[in-house]
This record gives C-alpha cells, structure tokens and sequence, in this order.
C-alpha cells in the first residue's frame, strides 16, 4: 500500500447508550480503491461521516492525512476537510437555487482559493460542460451526481468519500456515473473511499470492507446484502 492518508483505529460511536460503531480500524491508501459493504444500518453512514470528519468518534483515533483529528479544533477540523477530503452523497446535496458551476464552486469559495480553469476541466471531463448554469431542478439524476462529483474534487482533494453515490440512479446511469468517479481518482490521482449496500460495485473495487453491526467482518459471507456470489476474487 502506498502511504495511508486515512488511518482510523479502533473508532467507536455510541449513541444514546448504543455502540453504533464498535472498535473499527481501517487504513486508506493515498491510490486506494475501497468499498465499504454492509446491510441496513449496519453503520456505513455512521462510519462516513466518522472518517469524513462531520461527526468525532466517541473514542478511538483517526488520522486524516497524517494528523491526528482529536488534536484538531473545530475550525482546524473544518480546515482539514474542506482542503483533504471530498464529499459525495446519494441524494447529492446539490444546493436548488445555486447554477450547477455555482454548486461545484462552493468548496473553493468555502477556502476562498478560486481555480476556474479547473472547474472548466472537471465539467469537460465529467461531461456536463453546457449545464453550468442550469439549475439542479432542471438536471436529471446522473447530471446531478456528476455535478457533484466535480464539487467533490473542486478543491483538488486526496480523498473522495462517497455515500451510496449510485444509490438513486437508475443501472446505466449508475454504471456511467461510476466509471466517471473512477476515471477521476485516477487523473486527479485521489483515493476513493465509496460506502453502499449495493453488491453490484464489489467488481470493481480492490480492497472490500464488510461492516456489520458496527463491526468490520472479515468477509461478505457475514453480510447477507453482499452475497459473495457477486465477488470476482
Ligand atoms: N442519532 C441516533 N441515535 C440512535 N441510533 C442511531 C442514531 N443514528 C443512527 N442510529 C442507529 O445506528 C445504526 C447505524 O446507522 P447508520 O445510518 O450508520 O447505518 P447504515 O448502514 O448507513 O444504514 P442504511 O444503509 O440503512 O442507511 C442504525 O441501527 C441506526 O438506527
């Protein structure tokens, strides 16, 4: 593995007297290509948003690109995220009443650090040049994602982590859209962290994790959305 930008060690979430996450440990390579598989809440959210720093573990450490998260304050955490980690989502969180080009820009106003040559870039490459200034309304599902997906990496991350980013679109567009996600991790160089129930995507990743009850498993057998039927190796 190349070096870790992600190292989670035996993270934990309780809620309300519940472990939600119970002593997860994982490392993410700076070219990884991983997937996180479990069935319904299982705590692939809860974990998500542990390692994408939205939510702090209740006990255990992570280390985002060699710091050490607890050590952080809020505003050196929201610093860390917004230049380290990229985001995206299954109902892709595309703001309504923010154009396409003004959706994707956000991270980089966020570190007021304006590229607009790379955001022409991502919009060619992700092939949505000619909807920058449509509004999210007016995009279909895959156009959506793909917007998104050039807000993720609009600050040039080294992560992206993507919550069940096919989830809501229909099998081709699923497919295209994931095809895209790959394409860009290995231009822009990014790990790609992607979580889902979907047993479909496990061809196409190298390293699988299989989380179940809070727990990382060994392997899909334990998980019964993840049929090892649908494994390649
Ligand atoms: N605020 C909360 N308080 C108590 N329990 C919670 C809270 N949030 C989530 N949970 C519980 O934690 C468990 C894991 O939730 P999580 O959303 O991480 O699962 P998931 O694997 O993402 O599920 P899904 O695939 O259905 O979205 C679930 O049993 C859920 O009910």
């Amino acid at each position: 593995m190349t070096d870790p930008v992600l190292v989670g060690s035996e993270l934990c979430v309780t809620r309300r007297g519940t472990k939600i996450l119970d002593g997860v440990s994982l490392t993410v390579g700076s070219d990884a290509a991983m997937l996180v598989q479990g069935p319904s809440g299982a705590g692939k959210s809860t974990l998500f948003n542990v390692l994408g720093l939205l939510e702090p573990p209740s006990s255990g450490r992570l280390e985002v690109d060699g710091r050490d998260a607890s050590t952080l304050s809020e505003r050196q955490r929201a610093r860390l995220r917004r230049t380290t980690l990229g985001f995206v989502f299954q109902d892709f969180q595309l703001i309504g009443d923010l154009t396409a080009r003004e959706n994707a820009s956000l991270p980089q106003e966020h570190a007021g650090d304006r590229d607009p040559g790379w955001l022409d870039t991502l919009f060619e490459r992700l092939g949505i040049a000619g909807l920058e200034h449509q509004y999210p309304a007016t995009l279909s599902g895959g156009e959506k994602q793909r917007v998104a997906i050039a807000r993720a990496l609009a600050n040039r991350p080294e992560i992206v982590l993507a919550d069940e980013p096919t989830g809501q679109l229909d099998p081709d567009t699923a497919e295209s859209v994931l095809n895209l996600l790959f394409s860009m991790k290995e231009s822009t160089e990014t790990a790609l962290v992607v979580i889902s129930h979907d047993p479909q995507l496990a061809q196409r990743f190298d390293e699988r994790l299989f989380i179940r009850g809070g727990t990382l498993v060994s392997d899909a057998a334990s998980t019964p959305d993840a049929s090892p039927s649908t494994e390649t190796n």
